[in-house]
This record gives C-alpha cells, structure tokens and sequence, in this order.
C-alpha cells in the first residue's frame, strides 16, 4: 500500500495456547521474522501487508498510516498482553537519504511466548477466510513445527573488505575527505577517519560523533539463520533478539518502550571489551570505565540528547541515578535507564521519530554529527543504528536501537546471500583510533560468533 492510499481493513483475532511453542520452529529459515528477550518473545508466519517507506518523514509517515490502520481494524483480543492482537513489526533505517527502505510488517500469523503463557494472533485482510475462527484449537492454526539442525550450519566467516569501495559523493558534496587511504583497507579507511573526527572535535565544529565501519560475508543458498538468532537469544539474554526484512541482531539499547501509558529507555554509551576469561582483568574494565571521565562524559551526551527529546512528549521524567556498568557477554557499557509517564498521546513510532538519532548513534550537537557522518562514513548504513521494534494496534509497543546486528541482502544468481555487519563508537575528545577499532571489534563479537561455524 502506498502511504496516501486507502487503509486496508485487517482483522485480527488472538486466542491463548494451551502449549508454550518453541518459538523458532515456526520460523521461516531464510526469512524469520523474530523478536526475543528471555523468555519473551514471538514470531511471525507469513505477511499479511507490508508498507515501505523512505526519507525524512519515514517515521511519522508510518505513525500516520497505522493509525488508520489501526481505527479501521477489527481487533478481537481476549490475551491483553503487550504485543497481543493487532501488531506491525518494522525496521527503519538510519538516514534520511539512505537508500534502504523503511518498513512495517503485518505477519500473518503471530506466534508469542510471554514467561508461561503463550497466544497466537492470526490477522486476515476484509474478504478473506479467518481459520481461527471460534470452536477450532488455536494450536491446529500453526504451521508444522521444522526442528533446528546445528549440525546442517556451514557458519560464515565475516570480515573486512580488502579493499574500501567508496560511495560516489552525492552531487556537490565534494569529494571524500578520505582521499588518501582510497586503495588501502577498509581498517585503514576506519582509523583515518576517526583521526580526522577526532581534530574536528578537538577544533570545536562539534563535541561528539559516532563513527562506524563494516565487515561482509556470503551466506550458503538456503542458510537456515534460526541457528544464529538461536544462538544470538541464548547468549545475549539482556538483549532484545530480532529478525525483521533480514535485519538480524541482538540490540542492548532500548529507544523506547510505550505500555499503557508507561515510557521507559535504557541509553548505552561508553564500552569496555570484556575479558571474561581473566575475572580480576574484567573486573578492572569495568571499574576503568566506571571511573572514566571521557566515558561518563561521552555517556552524558547520550543520556541529554534522550531526555531532551523525550521532555515535550511525557511527565514525571526521572533516570536511574549515575551510570551503570552493564554487562553483556562481548562488551561492559555505561547504562542509564529512564521512566516517565506518556503526557499527550503520543504513538510508540512518534516517540522514535522525536528520539531518532540519538547521540549514542549520531552525536552531539545531532545536526553537525550527522552530517560528519555522512562525509566521512563511506558507506549508506541501512538501517543499522535506526529503529527495529514493533507497534500494536493501541500505538504502544517496543523499538531498540538496531545495534549488534547484520543486514542480510537478496538472493544472488548462485542463490547466496550478502551478509553485512556494521558496528561503530563515539569519537570525542581524546579518543584513540586503536581503542575505538578494538571496540568495534568487541561490538561485532555477537554477529561474529552467532553466523561462525
Ligand atoms: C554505535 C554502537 O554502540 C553505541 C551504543 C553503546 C555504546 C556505544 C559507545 O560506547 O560508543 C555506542 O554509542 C554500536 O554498537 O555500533
């Protein structure tokens, strides 16, 4: 459907389940579409409407066109539940002028998992025939469970490309500023230009940037990837696990989360790179990066450029007291978490729109950031660093920052797939290009080690 055209009229009908589903059985293997954290999580068969959208409006377009879709539904939901009845699963890239499509995804089928309960939603479009219909066992609705073989996983190998393939520069916008390292490797590429924001910083064009840099591979024909968003789930528990379009990662970042009134976040910025092998050098890392003044004051910009973009939108704004060490498995960060109370209604994708970018994706201020970014990143970033989440039919619903993760391409001749991973961290005062490149390493850890063999 077009943004301007008429609303679909979808039903939606959600009855409980007597079992809890193993939820990745039912996922597609080369197109799941997944959302996870602990023992919380769904997934969906199949796609009922999809809605594309691109440039600057992307996000408040999306808010537009559900709200009728949502007005005009017929939502029949005895469950109640966060993620119960109507609901869109998106992805949203990270640039306004990104090549990469923005979408959201009405499944079909909506298989869901919350701790001991489950449900299935199933959504038709007007016309056409509903098979949960009263007096049939929600459980005869879903598909034939396809068992996951481990064994049947080849891995992939993900790494830096030999040689920089430089984006052409947008009409007058002049050439690269990485001229000298054309030619040289994409790491090369990656530490010139975290040298360059660096003495930007330092000349005071701007006070803080998040740089990244990427590493490829090839996907098997026919790669089942439920094994390494199984694998992302079991390991990254803290993490909200996703597939979406065939972006697929495990995000630490809460953008925003909308239920009933309630608004919460968690902002990351400053990292360490655990040692877990060696408990008193870990440990150190994370007192290190507690105690770091360049951390705390990378962090500081994180958490102000989330408040101040949240305040117009909600009430009783209050963050956790000083900065956390929260730890994952690959990577120590400073957390902050915040909580308010929604003040005008406000959908969960008008909040990402006030939020998107935050200075623990872009920088600060955002405007000069961003545009560094575009000068000095030589690649689109899709929608790494945008908003993944999904957004039912109240407006509530759940969107993290599309971080640890890998866009997933189309279908070659030969019938393999692309596989991009993107990771970056923010470039302030003081920062040191090797540090900044070992982080990036550290962030890639949960693509690396969930696609290896
Ligand atoms: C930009 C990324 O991480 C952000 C989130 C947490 C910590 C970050 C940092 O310490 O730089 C980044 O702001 C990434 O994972 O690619």
């Amino acid at each position: 459907m077009s943004p301007a055209g008429d609303a679909p009229t979808l039903s939606a009908v959600t009855k409980p389940l007597g079992e809890l589903p193993n939820l990745l059985t039912f996922a597609d293997p080369t197109a799941p579409l997944f959302w996870n954290r602990g023992d919380r999580g769904c997934v969906g068969v199949g796609e009922v409407l999809r809605l594309v959208f691109t440039g600057p409006d992307r996000f408040v377009e999306a808010s537009r066109v559900w709200r009728e879709i949502a007005a005009a539904a017929v939502v029949d939901d005895p469950v109640g539940m966060p993620g119960s009845g109507l609901v869109a699963f998106g992805t949203f890239a990270f640039a306004d002028e990104s090549a990469s499509e923005s979408v959201l995804i009405v499944p079909r089928l909506l298989i869901h998992r919350h701790r001991n309960m489950a449900w299935v939603t199933e959504v038709t479009l007007r016309g056409e025939a509903a098979a949960l219909v009263d007096g049939v066992d929600p459980a005869s609705v879903l598909p034939a469970a396809r068992p996951l073989d481990a064994a049947a996983w080849s891995g992939v190998e993900l790494r830096e490309p030999e040689v920089v393939a430089y984006r052409s520069p947008a009409p007058g916008a002049g050439q690269p500023k990485w001229g000298a390292s054309i030619g040289g490797s994409d790491v090369d590429a990656y530490l010139a230009g975290v040298r360059n924001a660096t003495a930007r910083v330092v000349a005071g064009d701007l006070e803080k940037v998040v740089l990244s840099r990427q590493i490829g591979g090839q996907l098997e024909p026919g790669a089942d990837v439920r094994i390494p968003l199984e694998r992302l789930s079991d390991r990254y528990l803290d993490c909200w696990t996703f597939a979406v379009d065939g972006l697929i990662g495990a995000s630490p970042e809460t953008l925003v989360r909308s239920t009933s009134g309630a608004v919460s976040a968690r902002v990351l910025a400053g990292t360490r790179g655990r040692r877990a092998e060696d408990a008193a050098r870990d440990r150190a890392a994370r007192d290190e990066l507690l105690r770091s003044a360049k951390e705390q004051h990378e962090h500081d910009f994180a958490v102000q450029s989330v408040v101040t973009a949240l305040a117009p939108h909600v009430t009783e704004l209050r963050t956790s007291d000083a900065p956390f060490a929260l730890q994952l498995p690959n990577v120590w960060h400073l957390a902050t978490d915040l909580g308010a109370a929604l003040g005008a209604e406000s959908t969960a994708l008008e909040l990402v729109d006030a939020l998107h970018p935050t200075a623990a994706v872009a920088g600060t201020p955002t405007a000069d950031a961003v545009a560094l970014i575009a000068e000095l990143e030589p690649f689109d970033r899709g929608r790494y660093s945008g908003a993944v989440g999904w957004i039912d039919a109240a407006g509530d619903g759940e969107w993290v920052i599309a971080l640890r993760c890998a866009q997933i391409g189309e279908v070659d001749a030969d019938g393999a797939r692309a596989i991009v991973a993107t990771a970056g961290g923010g470039i302030v005062e003081g920062s040191n290009p090797q540090h900044e490149l070992g982080e990036t390493v550290s962030k890639f850890r949960p693509i690396t080690e969930a696609f290896a063999s």
